[in-house]
């Protein structure tokens, strides 16, 4: 944590919240508060790695990439709610997928809004409800998702008034996969995964989405993938360097809308390591290309599988192949690209809705 333009962090609020207090710290203010607590409300999109390229690690633990990033429909609800001053930060979990998501001080949103009142110089006393509407360490970023939401929310309800380049500095320190969705629709991202450069994109993509109740650990498959390479034999730590040009086709058919060439030209580095922490994948992938999928691939880390399909109803027969199979714990159907993080509701205090 580092401190932000609002002076050093103060003493700890009461036991558990993770607020800073009001008392002894006078650099801050509490946050504007008054009968009818303000909320505000931000959905920020899952996501597809569309392609992964993956570099040979570096000093720092992180590895460089290449990744074309798409924001799809199955998305996280993030709803902040003003507390009493002093109350600090309390989180709530809930939706269909909440299971293993911590609600302490190791929550991302938690981290966000933190992040937030630093800068904005107040006290976070903030009630965090996450609505989770992504599979839970599927390799879709949930997590990040609730990061991004929860930076925009709070930017909002705590006055902060960040601009875009403060939301994605402060983003990019929460997770690598934080800024896309905060950004969302479709992006390259380089670096640790956290610079961005929109792509243009035509038409929509459908997609079965087959997930495992066992998540796979991002750092885990990552080790995986520096022991033993991309599957093609050659070894991880003797890489050349990942190039954008190495997309081109990719970037070329979801630019002129050309399903079939996005299906023929999806790539993922990790999914060799993410087949060998959980074997059971290469089902997943045969029973979705047995069923006409135009490409199957593990999304991001994984486990999650992500099949292409012609139309929403083709993704549905996918989705109906797998469970008949027994080859999945879940199934979702959704579609891309999607906008990142935004609001979709806010009331201020004592005040009528807000557009
Ligand atoms: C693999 C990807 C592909 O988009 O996503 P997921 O499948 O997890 O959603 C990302 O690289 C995950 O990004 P994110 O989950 O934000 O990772 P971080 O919190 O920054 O880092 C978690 C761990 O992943 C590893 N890591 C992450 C990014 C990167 N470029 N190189 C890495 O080696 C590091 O071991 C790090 O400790
Ligand atoms: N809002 C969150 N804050 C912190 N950790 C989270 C949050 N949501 C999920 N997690 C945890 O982080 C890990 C990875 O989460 P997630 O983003 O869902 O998957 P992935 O990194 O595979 O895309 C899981 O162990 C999960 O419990």
């Amino acid at each position: 944590m580092v401190p932000g333009p609002g002076g050093p962090r103060g003493p700890r609020g009461p036991e558990g919240s993770g607020g800073t207090g009001g008392q002894g710290d006078d650099q801050r203010r509490a946050a504007p508060s008054s009968g009818v607590p303000a909320t505000v409300r931000v959905r920020a999109p899952g996501k597809v790695n569309l392609s992964l390229r993956v570099g040979a690690v570096q000093d720092d633990g992180y590895h460089p990439l290449v990744t074309v990033f798409q924001a799809v429909s199955l998305a996280e609800e993030v709803t902040l709610t003003e507390r009493a001053a002093g109350a600090g930060i309390l989180v709530e979990v809930t939706g269909p997928a909440s299971d293993g998501v911590p609600t302490d001080r190791t929550n991302l949103a938690w981290q966000a809004v933190e992040l937030v009142a630093e800068r904005a110089g107040v006290d976070p006393d903030v009630h965090v409800e996450l609505h989770k509407g992504v599979p839970v360490g599927g390799g879709m970023a949930g997590g990040s998702a609730d990061a991004a939401a929860a930076l925009v929310a709070a930017d909002h309800l705590l006055h902060a008034g960040l601009s875009r380049d403060e939301l994605h500095e402060l983003a990019a320190r929460l997770g690598s996969d934080v800024p896309f969705g905060l950004l969302g629709h479709v992006a390259v991202g380089t670096g640790r995964g956290h610079l961005l450069t929109p792509a243009m994109t035509r038409g929509e993509l459908h997609w079965a989405l087959g997930t495992r109740a066992r998540g796979l650990s991002t750092a885990e498959v990552y080790r995986t993938f520096d022991e033993r390479g991309p599957g093609d034999g050659s070894s991880a730590a003797e890489r050349e360097p990942v190039h954008v040009d190495q997309d081109a086709e990719l970037l070329q058919a979801l630019g002129a809308g050309d399903t079939e060439g996005v299906g023929r030209a999806l790539h993922n580095d990790l999914q060799a390591a993410a087949l060998h922490l959980a074997p059971e994948l290469a089902d997943v992938l045969t029973v979705a290309e047995r069923a006409g999928t135009l490409g199957a691939i593990v999304s991001g880390s994984g486990p999650t599988v992500a099949a292409l399909a012609r139309s929403p109803r083709h993704a549905r027969a996918i989705g109906a192949a797998w469970t008949a199979a027994g080859v999945v714990d879940g199934v979702h159907v959704a579609s891309g690209p999607t906008h990142g993080a935004r609001i979709v509701h806010s009331v201020a205090s004592d005040g009528p809705p807000r557009p």
